[in-house]
C-alpha cells in the first residue's frame, strides 16, 4: 500500500543554544497531510509552530527525524532542488514585509512565481496567467504592477502572497498566521480564497496559528502544540468538543466565544 501523507514529519526534532542552553524548540514531532485535507497546528508564541514549518519548507535542518514528501526522504542539496520541492510546497508566512525582495517591482515578483511553476508563456500570456491571479485575490493588476512591494498595504501583499500560490499551483500551501496584517473583513475574503484554492485544486493546506477559533472554522484536523510536542491530534470537531489534554483545554478556556464568534453550527 503507498504512503497516504502528501508531506510528512516524522520524529523531528530540532534544538537551539549551546550547552545548558540548548532546548528543543521542536521536540519528537510526528505529523502528516493528506492530499487535499486542511490541518491546523495550533500553540501559543514560542511553542515552536514556526520553526516546525521552516523544516517542512526545508529551510532549517532538522536535528534529527525526517521530512518526506511523497513518500521519499526530503534532501534539499541544491538550488535546483530546493525549487523543484517549492513548486509542490508553497508558503505564505506570516510577515510578507519579508518574503518579498524590496528592490523588485510587483510585477517582476509575479513573473518569477511563473519561473517557480516552470511556466514558459509569450509576453502576452504571460501577462494574461499574472492579471488572473490578481484578480484572484481582487487585486487590480494595472495599478500595482510596477509597484514596489513597500508601496503596497499589509494586506495587499498578503493577496499578492495568495497570488504567488495562485500561479504555482502548490501541492500543499504551508500558511503561517496568514491573515495576521488585516482586518476581519478582509481575513475572511483571503480565508476563502484559500478555502476556494483547495476545493478546486485540491491542495493540501497547513495552517500554522495561535487561534483555536480561527483553526476550527477552516480544519478538517487539529494538532495542538506546546512546548515543541504536538500534545494532542484529532479531527476538529472532537479535539474542541471534547479535548483529551490539559493544555488544550486551557486554550479553549481563553477562547469562550468561540461558536458564536465564527456562526458555528
Ligand atoms: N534561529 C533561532 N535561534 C534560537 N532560538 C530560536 C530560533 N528560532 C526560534 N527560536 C526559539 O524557538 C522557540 C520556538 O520558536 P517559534 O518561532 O518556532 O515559535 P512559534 O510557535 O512559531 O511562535 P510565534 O507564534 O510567536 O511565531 C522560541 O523559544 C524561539 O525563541
Amino acid at each position: 500500500m503507498g504512503n497516504e501523507y502528501v508531506l510528512e514529519g516524522v520524529d523531528l526534532t530540532r534544538y537551539f543554544g549551546i550547552g545548558r542552553l540548548r532546548f528543543a524548540a521542536v521536540d519528537h514531532v510526528t505529523i502528516g497531510f493528506r492530499e487535499g485535507e486542511i490541518v491546523s497546528i495550533v500553540g501559543e508564541s514560542g511553542s515552536g509552530k514556526t520553526t516546525l514549518a521552516k523544516i517542512f519548507l526545508g529551510l532549517l535542518r532538522p536535528s534529527s527525524g525526517e521530512v518526506r514528501y511523497r513518500g521519499e526522504v526530503l534532501r534539499l542539496r541544491g538550488q535546483r532542488e530546493r525549487r523543484a520541492y517549492w513548486s509542490g510546497v508553497q508558503a505564505i508566512f506570516q510577515d510578507p514585509f519579508a518574503s518579498f525582495n524590496q528592490f523588485f517591482r510587483v510585477d517582476r515578483f509575479l513573473q518569477d512565481c511563473l519561473k517557480v511553476a516552470g511556466i514558459q508563456a509569450s509576453e502576452q500570456e504571460a501577462r494574461r496567467i499574472k492579471e488572473e491571479a490578481c484578480s484572484f485575490v481582487n487585486l487590480p493588476y494595472h495599478e500595482i504592477y510596477n509597484k514596489y512591494p513597500f508601496e503596497l498595504s499589509g494586506g495587499q501583499m498578503q493577496r499578492l502572497m495568495i497570488a504567488r500560490v495562485f500561479i504555482i499551483k502548490p501541492s500543499v500551501l504551508i500558511a503561517d498566521e496568514p491573515t495576521s496584517m488585516i482586518d476581519a473583513c478582509s481575513r475572511s475574503t483571503i480565508l476563502d480564497m484559500l478555502l476556494s484554492l483547495r476545493k478546486e485544486r485540491g491542495m493540501t493546506i497547513v495552517f500554522i496559528t495561535h487561534d483555536l477559533g480561527l483553526a476550527y472554522y477552516v480544519s478538517d484536523r487539529i494538532a495542538i502544540m506546546h512546548r515543541g510536542k504536538i500534545c494532542e491530534e484529532g479531527e476538529a470537531k472532537r479535539v474542541i468538543e471534547d479535548p483529551q489534554h490539559e493544555y488544550t483545554r486551557s486554550l479553549l478556556a481563553d477562547v469562550p466565544r468561540l461558536m458564536a464568534e465564527w456562526s458555528l453550527e
